[in-house]
C-alpha cells in the first residue's frame, strides 16, 4: 500500500488510550478483496480487553460529560478536518481492505468526517427545557444528560462514516464510545482512532477493539456500564444483538437491512430514472442497505428503461478499486459472491432473463458482472432478500397501487425511491411508501443532515440528522418544590 503517511497503518487495537496486541497474543488476518493478498494482521481480542475499554470508558466519561460543549466541539472539528487532509490515506487503505473504487473511498472520507463536523456543532444545541408548572410553588425543569459509555459495532461496507455517525453524536454529546469495527475493514477504523488521538481526544473516550465479533460483542451486550449500543449491520444479527441487551436494558439504535424498492412510474424522466438507478443499485458494487434491491417498471417505459439502463450498465468498468476509471469494485468476499450467483440462478430457474451480466467477471476472485434481469416476479428470491450485490432485478407493473402494494410487500423498510413528475402521485406514493426514506427522483439521499433509519425490521432509531444526538442523551425530569 503507498501511503504518505505510514503510521495511519496500524497493526494493532486501540483500547483505553493506548495501542496494544491482544492478550494472548493471537491475531486475525486482513485481506484485500480485489486481490487476495494479504494486507496484514489485526489482534484478536476478546472479552478481557472490551472490558478494559468499557472501564476507561467509565472513567474517562466524567470529565468529557463536564465540559462545554464548546470545547468538546473544537476539539471534534479538528479530528474532522484532519480526516479531510489525510482522505488520500484513508482512502488508500479503505479500498485495500473493502474493494470500492478510490473516488468513492475518498468520497466517504468526506462523508464521515461530515458526521463529526456537524455533530460538533450539534451538541452546543443539546438544551433542555423549563415547563409550565400546574403548581404554584413548584418548578418543572427538563435536563438533557449524556447516555453514558456507548458500544457500537459496524459493517466492512462503509469503514469510516459508519463509525462516525455513531462516534460524532455520542462524543458530542459527552459519551465515550467503545468501537468493534468489522473483522474484514479494521484498518480504515484505525486510522480514524490515530487521527482522533492526534485531534487531541482525551484517553479512553475512543477505544477501537478488534478481534471475536460474539466475545467482544458478547461483553458490549452484558457489561452494565455500557448504556447505549449502536448496530448497523444485517437484520438477523441486529436481533441478536437486541436480545441480548434486554438483560442490562441498554438504550439501542439499530440500522439493520433493506430490501429497497425503486419504482419507474409511467410519467418519469426516463434518463434521470437510469441515472439514478446506477447511482442507487451499483454503488459499491450493490453493497449497501440503502440500495435499490427491487425495480419495479411501469408497463409504458418497461422496455425503453431496460434498453437504456442496459447500455449504462454496458459502460460501468470493473476492476481493482485502485486503477484509473474503474467503477465497480470486487465483492466483499466468497460467501456474498456466492449468494448473488444464488439469487441470478433462483431467477432464472423460474422464468427470469438475462438482459446483461449474469456470471462472475473474467477478472475472477470475487469480480461479479454488473447484471440486469428482466421478466421478474415475486416469488423469486430477489424480491425478498437483500442481494447486496450489483443485480437489478426489473418487474413490470400496470397501476400505481399495484407498485405501492409490491413495494411495501416486505418485512423490511429503509429506503425507497421513486421516479414521476405528477405532484399528486409524489405525494401520494410517498405517504404510502412504508420505508424510513424516499428518494423522490433521485437514487442518492445520503448525508450528514438528512435523518438516516429504517421502520419494520430494517431497525430502531435515525443517524445523523438534528434527531441523532437525541439517540445519545437521555431526559432527566427535575421537579423542584419550595419556592
Ligand atoms: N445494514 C447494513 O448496512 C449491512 C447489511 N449487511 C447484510 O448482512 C449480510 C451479511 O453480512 P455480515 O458482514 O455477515 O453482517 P453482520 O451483521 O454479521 O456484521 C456486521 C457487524 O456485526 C458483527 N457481528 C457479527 N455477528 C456478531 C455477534 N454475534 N455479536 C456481535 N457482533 C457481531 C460483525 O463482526 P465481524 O465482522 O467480526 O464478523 C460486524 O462488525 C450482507 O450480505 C447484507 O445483506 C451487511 C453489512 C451491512
Ligand atoms: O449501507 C449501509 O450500511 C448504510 C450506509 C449507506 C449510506 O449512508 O448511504
Amino acid at each position: 500500500m503507498q501511503l504518505k503517511d505510514r503510521d495511519l497503518f496500524r497493526q494493532q487495537a486501540y483500547v483505553a488510550g493506548t495501542w496494544m496486541d491482544a492478550e494472548d497474543g493471537a491475531s486475525d488476518t486482513v485481506t484485500n478483496p480485489a486481490t487476495g493478498e494479504k494486507i496484514g494482521t489485526v489482534p484478536r481480542m476478546g472479552a478481557v480487553e472490551t472490558r478494559r475499554a468499557i472501564e476507561a470508558a467509565g472513567f474517562a466519561m466524567k470529565a468529557w460529560a463536564a465540559m462545554p460543549a464548546k470545547e468538546r466541539a473544537v476539539i471534534l472539528r479538528r479530528w474532522a478536518d484532519m480526516m479531510v487532509a489525510q482522505a488520500d490515506d484513508i482512502g488508500v487503505l479503505m479500498t485495500s481492505e473493502q474493494g470500492k473504487p478510490l473516488a468513492e473511498a475518498k468520497g466517504e472520507v468526506a462523508y464521515a468526517a461530515s458526521f463529526i463536523e456537524w455533530f460538533a456543532e450539534q451538541g452546543k444545541r443539546v438544551d433542555g427545557d423549563v415547563l409550565q408548572s400546574p403548581w404554584r410553588d413548584r418548578r418543572l425543569v427538563v435536563l438533557k444528560q449524556p447516555v453514558g459509555v456507548c458500544a457500537a459495532i459496524t459493517p466492512w461496507n462503509f469503514p469510516a462514516a459508519m463509525i462516525t455517525r455513531k462516534a460524532g453524536p455520542a462524543l458530542a454529546a459527552g459519551c465515550p464510545i467503545v468501537v468493534k469495527p468489522a473483522s474484514k475493514t479494521p484498518y480504515t477504523a484505525l486510522a480514524m482512532a490515530v487521527l482522533a488521538e492526534r485531534a487531541g481526544l482525551p484517553k479512553g473516550l475512543l477505544s477501537v477493539v478488534t478481534g471475536n465479533a460474539g466475545k467482544i460483542g458478547g461483553e458490549m451486550t452484558s457489561n452494565p456500564i455500557v448504556r447505549k449500543l449502536t448496530f448497523t449491520g444485517s437484520t438477523e444479527t441486529g436481533k441478536k444483538l437486541m436480545a441480548a441487551c434486554a438483560g442490562t436494558v441498554k438504550k439501542m439504535s439499530m440500522e439493520l437491512g433493506g430490501n429497497a424498492p425503486f419504482i419507474v412510474f409511467d410519467d418519469a424522466d426516463l434518463d434521470a430514472a437510469v441515472e439514478g438507478a446506477i447511482a442507487s443499485k451499483y454503488r459499491n458494487t450493490g453493497q449497501t442497505c440503502v440500495c435499490a434491491n427491487r425495480l419495479f417498471v411501469q408497463d409504458g417505459v418497461y422496455d425503453a428503461f431496460a434498453a437504456r439502463l442496459a447500455a449504462a450498465v454496458a459502460r460501468l468498468k470493473v476492476g481493482n478499486g485502485l486503477d484509473e476509471g474503474v467503477t465497480q469494485g470486487p465483492l466483499i468476499d466468497m460467501a456474498a459472491l456466492e449468494k448473488v450467483e444464488q439469487h441470478v440462478a433462483d431467477a432464472v430457474a423460474l422464468g427470469a432473463k438475462v438482459a446483461i451480466g449474469g456470471r462472475r467477471h473474467a477478472n475472477g476472485g470475487t469480480f461479479y458482472e454488473p447484471t440486469i434481469l428482466t421478466g421478474v416476479t415475486e416469488n423469486m428470491a430477489v424480491m425478498r432478500e437483500e442481494t447486496f450485490g450489483p443485480v437489478a432485478p426489473l418487474v413490470r407493473f400496470a397501476t400505481e397501487a399495484d407498485a405501492i402494494r409490491l413495494a411495501n410487500n416486505t418485512e423490511f423498510g429503509l429506503a425507497g425511491y421513486f421516479y414521476s413528475r405528477d405532484i399528486g402521485r409524489v405525494w401520494r406514493v410517498a405517504e404510502a411508501m412504508e420505508t424510513g426514506m424516499v428518494g423522490i427522483n433521485t437514487g442518492i439521499l445520503s448525508n450528514e443532515i438528512g435523518p438516516f433509519g429504517g421502520v419494520k425490521e430494517s431497525g430502531l432509531g435515525r443517524e445523523g440528522s438534528k434527531y441523532g444526538i437525541d439517540e445519545y442523551l437521555e431526559t432527566k425530569y427535575l421537579c423542584i418544590a419550595g419556592m
